[in-house]
């Protein structure tokens, strides 16, 4: 299992991680990213030290400083989630398998029906976001256990996620920022971030060729990051997991990106849960010596071993603010027994970003 990163001492003595090689290794060219309205500076990289923002606080990447940046591309729209913003609720269950018992002994896998609350949503902190543009859509699931205890997925419609190391989302959405001149990014700038973060190609690369979904029902989910599975003889096995629409996949042609009404999602998921339950099949990929465990933006190969791990079912949709999911962190280190985190510093770090934008809704900021 490869390490792409390494921790580093920065000069006030606080510890980050600090990117070493980050470079894909997988084809992908800088294709544009369109749907996150473009552009301004590469704080970490172009910003002056000043009295009250030393040089080492920009290179430090904190929950702070990703929600910083967060609101600095969006706004802080008060009582939401400052990223994945725009989402819809909705409900159901999921049931595990005996294949999955195989290599976990999480209770999701008990083959009991498992209690579900989901959200759906697209990425990026503007709740008024067109569901044509060209950004990752989103799903937050809570599992709620039979022993109380509670499993989180947050997982993206992209097979792979953006940045290798935190650094590089925040720099990304300093560089989304506003031009007060113009009300839009700044092309040029955002240029410069495309051209020094060769970790977000892959993605964008994704994004720019795959029209987005036609409907929530038509979205494969991928959870991105590696975790590990662990067995009733603790066993450990490194994994990865999709979540595979039975609809099937179906992408907007490039005719209705240019004319789908900006928020034709919701509409969509209402009307198919109205036609009867939705169903995805989780499926696991079992990792092998030498595949990237730390490293998000990188796939593993197609002919890893699979199984299918459950079957997950949503009954009802219902808009965000009366959804049962309006008040849940779905922070993804939120973990019952026998399902474990790598040590991807994205996945990590994810956690307190995701603590202090809950945090920031609770109190109506
Ligand atoms: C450095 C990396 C990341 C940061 C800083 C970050 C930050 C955030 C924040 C602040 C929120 C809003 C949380 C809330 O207010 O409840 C959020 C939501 C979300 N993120 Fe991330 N994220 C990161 C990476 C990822 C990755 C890798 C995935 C998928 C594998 C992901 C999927 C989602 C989804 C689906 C939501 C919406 C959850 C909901 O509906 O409440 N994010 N993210």
């Amino acid at each position: 299992m490869t390490q792409d990163h390494e921790k580093a001492n920065i000069p006030n003595g606080r510890r980050s991680f600090l990117t070493t090689a980050s470079r894909l290794t997988m084809a992908g060219a800088v294709g544009p990213v369109i749907g996150l309205s473009a552009s301004s500076a590469i704080a970490a990289q172009t910003q002056p030290a000043s009295a009250e923002s030393p040089t080492n606080e920009y290179l430090e990447a904190t929950a702070q400083r990703s929600l910083d940046a967060l609101e600095s591309a969006y706004g802080a729209h008060k009582g939401q989630r400052r990223n994945h913003t725009k989402g819809i609720g909705a409900i159901g269950k999921f049931v595990g398998t005996a294949a999955a018992r195989e290599y976990s002994r999480s209770l999701l896998f008990s083959g009991e029906t498992i209690e579900v609350v989901a959200r759906f949503s697209l990425a990026g902190g503007n709740p008024d976001a067109s569901d044509a543009e060209r950004s990752a859509r989103g799903i937050g699931i809570q599992f709620r256990l039979p022993d109380g205890s509670l499993q989180h997925m947050t997982m993206l419609h992209t097979p792979m996620f953006f940045a290798t190391m935190p650094q590089t989302f925040i720099d990304k959405f300093f560089a989304l920022t506003p031009d007060p001149a113009t009300g839009k990014a700044d092309p040029a700038r955002f240029n410069a971030f495309l051209k020094s973060h060769h970790d977000n190609d892959a993605q964008a690369h994704y994004l720019g060729t795959v029209n987005p979904p036609v409907s929530y029902a038509n979205c494969p989910f991928f959870g991105i990051h590696t975790f590990k599975f662990v067995g009733k003889d603790d066993k450990v096995t490194m994994v990865r997991w999709r979540f595979v629409p039975r609809d099937g996949e179906k992408n907007l042609t490039d005719d209705e990106v240019k004319s789908a009404p900006k928020d034709f999602l919701q509409a969509a998921l209402m009307e198919r849960v109205k036609r009867g339950p939705l169903q995805w099949d989780m499926i696991v990929s079992i990792g092998e010596p030498g595949d990237p465990v730390t490293n998000p933006t990188v796939l593993w190969p197609a002919n890893r071993k699979e199984f299918h791990a459950g079957t997950l079912t949503l009954t009802d949709a219902m808009p965000q603010e009366q959804a049962p999911s309006y008040g849940i962190n779905f922070d993804p280190l939120v973990m019952a027994d026998g399902i474990e985190p790598s040590d991807d510093p994205i996945l990590r770090f994810r956690s307190t970003s995701y603590g202090l934008s809950y945090s920031r809704r609770l109190r109506n900021l």
